[in-house]
């Protein structure tokens, strides 16, 4: 028998400073004064409902579970931030991914967006 597979989401925005130095750039390139963005992050979780609740998490919960990322990223100066390395939106996956893939089972994609800019970049797991 096919057990049928979903996949359940949760978004947080946050605000957040950084600077991208360019070490093969005479000056340090475009984006190395600190600068602003809005992010929004999209955690995505696959699995099979499960028998008792019919859901694959609750979302209530899932989005308890993301809280005190959100806090420690909200207005944030990320260059500090211990373990993100440079702060480009690829460590920022990386980052969100390591931080939550051994409490949240399932986990199956981490996006972050830059809706101001058109951007974003999403990762599926190591
Ligand atoms: N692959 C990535 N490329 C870039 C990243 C990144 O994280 N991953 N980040 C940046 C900077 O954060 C930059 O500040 C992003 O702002 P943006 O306005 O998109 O920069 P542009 O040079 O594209 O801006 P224009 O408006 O087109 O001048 C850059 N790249
Ligand atoms: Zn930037």
């Amino acid at each position: 028998m096919t057990v049928a597979s979903f996949e359940i989401f949760r978004e947080f925005y946050f605000e957040a400073a950084h600077a991208l130095y360019d070490p093969d750039h005479p000056t340090g390139g475009k984006y190395r004064n600190i600068h602003g963005h809005s992010f929004r992050v999209r955690v995505t979780l696959r699995g099979a409902p499960n028998a008792e609740d019919e859901w694959v998490m609750d979302l209530g919960k899932l989005g308890r579970a993301l809280a005190a990322l959100r806090e420690r990223l909200d207005h944030s100066f990320l260059n500090d931030l211990n373990g993100l390395g440079k702060p480009t939106l690829e460590n920022l996956c990386l980052y969100i991914w390591r931080d939550l893939a051994a409490t949240l089972p399932g986990l199956a994609e981490v996006g972050v967006f830059r809706d101001s800019c058109f951007e974003g970049c999403v990762y599926r797991g190591d």
